[in-house]
C-alpha cells in the first residue's frame, strides 16, 4: 500500500452522541483511523469507550452523528452491516466456540458449503476448503498454532487471540476493533498479539484498540483518542506524549480538545 493510500481515512465517527436514560455515555465524539494505523481509545471505567465500539459495530444505534468508512456515510444498523462494510470487532469475551476446531471458528458465519451441489443443498460444509484456507490466513499472521483440528478449548489464551484476530482479518476487513486484547494475557502472549496488531497495520489494515495498560498502548499505537465522560477531550500523536500525559488525561487532569 503506497504512503498517500495509508494517509486516507478507514474510518470516521463525526459528532457520535448516544444517550441511555439520564446517562449521556457519548457527546459529539468525533475522530478518525487512517489505512494502516493503530489507535488507543482511552478513557477510565465509563468513559464511553464500549458504547463508541458498540455504535460502530452495528450493536447500539446512535441517536446522532454520523459515520464513515472510506469516506462514505454508511448506516451500521446490525452487525452483519459492519461485517459487510469491513469493520471487524474482537470482543473481550472472543466470540468463539470452544468446542469448534480452530478452522471451524475462524469460518463462523461465513462458512465455505461442499462443492457438490446437492450436498450444499442439505448444508454440509467443504472442511477441506476451511481448513487449507485457515492454514493460510494463519500463516500470514504468523500465527504458531497446533494442529487446525485442535478444539479452541485447548489453546492458549494468546493462541485463541491470534485465531479471533486472523478471523477478523481473513474476512477481507478494513477496520478491526479490538476491547482489551490482551488484558486476560501474560507477557509473552501479549507480546505475540502486539505483532499481529504490527503485522495487520502494516498490510493496511486500521486498528482501534481498547487498553487500560499505558505500556501496550505506547509500544503499539499511533495516536490516541481520550475520553472523558463521554467527550473526546484529547486526541494525540502517541510519539508526543508520554505515559503520564496519557494518564493526565484519562483522570482529567490535562485536557487538549481534539
Ligand atoms: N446498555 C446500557 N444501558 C444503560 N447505561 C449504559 C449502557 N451501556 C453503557 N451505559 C452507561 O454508559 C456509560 C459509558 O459506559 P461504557 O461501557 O461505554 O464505558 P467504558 O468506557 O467502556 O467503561 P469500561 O472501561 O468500564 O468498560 C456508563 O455510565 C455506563 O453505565
Amino acid at each position: 500500500m503506497s504512503s498517500e493510500e495509508l494517509k486516507q481515512p478507514a474510518l470516521t465517527v463525526k459528532n457520535i452522541s448516544k444517550r441511555f436514560g439520564g446517562i449521556q455515555a457519548l457527546q459529539n465524539v468525533s475522530f478518525n483511523i487512517n489505512k494502516g494505523e493503530v489507535v488507543a481509545l482511552l478513557g477510565d471505567n465509563g468513559a464511553g469507550k464500549s458504547t463508541l465500539v458498540r455504535c460502530v459495530s452495528g450493536i447500539h444505534p446512535p441517536d446522532g452523528g454520523e459515520i464513515l468508512v472510506n469516506d462514505q456515510q454508511v448506516t451500521v444498523a446490525s452487525p452483519q452491516d459492519a461485517r459487510e462494510l469491513g469493520i471487524e470487532t474482537v470482543h473481550q469475551d472472543l466470540a468463539v466456540i470452544p468446542d469448534f476446531d480452530i478452522a471451524a471458528n475462524l469460518f463462523l458465519n461465513r462458512e465455505i458449503l461442499h462443492k457438490n451441489p446437492l450436498l450444499r443443498l442439505l448444508g454440509w460444509l467443504d472442511n477441506k476448503a476451511m481448513r487449507e484456507q485457515a492454514q493460510i490466513s494463519l500463516q500470514r499472521l504468523n500465527s504458531k498454532v497446533p494442529d487446525l483440528t485442535e478444539a479452541i478449548s485447548r489453546l492458549s489464551g494468546g493462541q485463541r487471540q491470534a485465531v479471533a484476530i486472523a478471523r477478523a482479518v481473513n474476512s477481507g476487513a478494513d477496520v478491526v476493533i479490538m476491547d482489551e486484547p490482551t488484558a486476560a494475557l501474560g507477557v509473552e502472549q501479549s507480546a505475540q498479539v502486539n505483532e499481529l496488531i504490527n503485522l495487520i497495520s502494516s498490510q493496511g489494515v486500521a486498528v482501534l484498540l481498547i487498553s487500560h495498560n499505558m505500556q501496550h498502548v505506547m509500544e503499539t499505537c499511533d495516536r490516541a483518542v481520550v475520553l472523558l465522560r463521554g467527550e473526546s477531550i484529547a486526541n494525540v500523536k502517541i510519539s508526543d506524549v508520554t505515559p503520564r500525559d496519557l494518564v493526565g488525561f484519562i483522570t482529567g487532569a490535562q485536557r487538549l480538545t481534539a
